[in-house]
């Protein structure tokens, strides 16, 4: 897999707060928003275009647009959700497909409670958004799903890495021949013993939306 950990002081400082216990869930959302955007623009460097002209008032111009079939964005529910405005907002025209899957906290094995995708993903660039990558569980098992539906080109939005679940992605998909990439806002340590991200943040899902 693909990895770039962005470096940006404006990354590091709104991680930073993210990080902070004492951050309350407005805050929390608002910060995961921002993030996303400035992950996002990395993210995209390789969306595909497709060369036009235009006239501007005074002559014509030649530029770019985005390629069709246009992105399509699946954030994993729940926490995913809290990143799916910052890439619509980058994308406003990306299709959105969900995903919905819960680690069970015991075995810490992925399970997957909702899918809605389009059937046929050939030919789309799917931009996977889902804050946390501990385990890779989840993230390998979106990332499978995906390619069953016929997905070449993938590109894994992440707000924390652990090298565990970048680990476990090159495993799983070492010699599938489809490339993945990884962007995130940091590369942290460990996981704990019960699967957490070390320093991390959390529960991410709680943090945004409250304890269910
Ligand atoms: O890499 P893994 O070990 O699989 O863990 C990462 C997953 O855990 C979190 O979701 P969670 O299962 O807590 O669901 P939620 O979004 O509903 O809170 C997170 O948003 C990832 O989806
Ligand atoms: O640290 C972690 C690991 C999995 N899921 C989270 O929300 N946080
Ligand atoms: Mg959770």
């Amino acid at each position: 897999m693909e990895t770039l950990v962005v470096d940006h002081p404006l990354v590091a400082h709104k991680l930073t707060v993210l990080r902070d216990a004492d951050t309350d869930s407005p805050t929390f959302r608002r910060l995961a928003d921002e993030l996303v955007t400035l992950l996002a623009y990395e993210a995209t460097r390789h969306v595909r275009v497709s060369e036009v002209t235009v006239d501007t008032p005074v002559a014509p111009a030649k530029g770019v647009r985005l390629a069709h079939p246009h992105p399509l964005v699946v954030p994993i529910l729940r926490a995913g959700l809290g990143m799916l405005d910052g890439m619509t907002r980058l994308l406003p025209t990306a299709e959105v497909g969900f995903l919905g899957m819960i680690r069970n906290e015991s075995t810490l094995q992925a399970e997957t409670y909702a899918t809605r995708l389009p059937d046929d993903l050939s030919g789309r660039q799917v931009y996977v958004v889902d804050p946390m990558l501990a385990t890779g569980g989840t993230l390998a098992a979106a990332i499978e799903f995906l390619f069953e539906r016929g997905a070449d080109d993938v590109t894994a939005i992440c707000l924390l890495a652990a090298p565990e679940g970048i680990a476990y992605m090159d495993a799983a998909f070492a010699g599938s021949g489809r490339p993945i990439r990884l962007v995130t806002a940091a590369l942290d340590e460990r996981l704990n013993e019960h699967g957490y991200i070390v320093p991390g943040l959390g529960d991410a899902g709680d943090r945004l939306y409250g304890v269910v």
